[in-house]
């Protein structure tokens, strides 16, 4: 990294195609040394949105700066971008074509081909630094295509869908340089659909739905948005729960009961088992946390 860390400001950013609305004021920022996941239904805006940061396609309003300073060609030479299309030459071959794109960021010749030999080690891909990029399997495309957006050394990360088809050990490979990256100060902006790979890495995650923001915050905070279930096992007739106010049945079958509390009732898990026991033997009694699956349902339900 070759400036201080700046973190990517992406704000309000519209963006039409003819009646359809793809963004409308997207805003979020990825500080220094966080990874954001950024998380939506397929059609959500994500890709727009990584294409209008990296200068790809241009919005139709709104702006994204790193730091204070609005994108200019020059400090969008400054991100790692993975485009959703991926986007190297097939026919050439792994090691040269890493070589030329430092190039073209301005790495002198000596930098830009140590880095290239560095990364293709820690990939795993050191002994095919000779071969054609489409001689390899498609994981390993994917971390030549890692490779590419890290071999600039930038400022910025930001990755369109890093994790899609990999298998768990190229997972693993992939989500230690994240944290790797972000440890050094760069702030990592990343997309998937694979949301429990997203609850565990990512310092903040961003939910969105047609084109907007819907729900920003850490994984914990946006935990404590959605309503905890109860699942309770016991020996009683259907409706002992009833007594407990604010309460829900959200599921079950002959031996468990799913119960949820209203946001704002008075009851607390200790209401609910006090209920179950005087209704009859209470076998199991746990209080699940919404994960982040279940918030995303939530969330971007119409
Ligand atoms: N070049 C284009 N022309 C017309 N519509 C487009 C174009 N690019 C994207 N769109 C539309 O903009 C909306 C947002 O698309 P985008 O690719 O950003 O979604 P996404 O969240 O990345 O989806 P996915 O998870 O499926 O990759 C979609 O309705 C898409 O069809």
């Amino acid at each position: 990294m070759t400036h201080s860390p700046s973190p990517l400001v992406i704000d309000g950013i519209s963006k039409r195609y003819g009646d359809l609305t793809a963004l409308d004021g997207m805003t979020f920022t990825v500080h220094p040394g966080e990874i954001y996941g950024f998380v939506g239904s397929n059609g959500a805006g994500k890709s727009t949105t990584m294409r209008i940061a990296l200068g790809v396609i241009a919005a139709d309003s709104g702006e994204v700066r790193l730091g204070d300073e609005p994108l200019t060609e020059s400090s969008r030479r400054r991100i790692g971008y993975m485009p959703e299309e991926r986007g190297l030459y097939p026919k050439e071959k792994i090691g040269a074509q890493l070589t030329y794109l430092a190039r073209l960021h301005g790495v002198d010749r000596s930098s830009a081909e140590s880095r290239t030999t560095a990364l293709l080690e820690k990939l795993g891909l050191s002994d095919r630094a000779g071969d054609q990029l489409e001689s390899l399997s498609l994981g390993n495309q994917q971390r030549v295509q890692l490779a590419a957006a890290l071999v600039h050394d930038p400022d910025v990360l930001v990755l369109d869908e890093p994790f899609s088809g990999l298998d768990p050990v190229a997972v693993n490979v992939m989500s230690d340089i994240l944290v790797e990256r972000a440890e050094a100060g760069v702030p990592v902006l990343f997309s998937s659909h694979q949301l429990d790979l997203v609850q565990r890495l990512c310092h903040r995650v961003g939910i969105i739905a047609s084109g907007r923001m819907r729900a920003e915050g850490t994984v914990d905070e946006l935990r404590d948005t959605g309503e905890d279930t109860y699942e309770v096992h016991v020996d009683a007739p259907g409706d002992w729960w009833r007594s407990v106010p604010g309460i829900r049945r959200a599921g079950g079958n002959d031996t468990a009961t799913l119960l949820t509390l209203d946001p704002g009732s008075p009851a607390t898990d200790q209401d609910i088992l006090r209920a179950a026991m005087a209704a009859g033997p209470v076998h199991h009694f746990t209080r699940r946390r919404p994960d982040l699956s279940d918030l995303f349902q939530e969330v971007v339900k119409p």
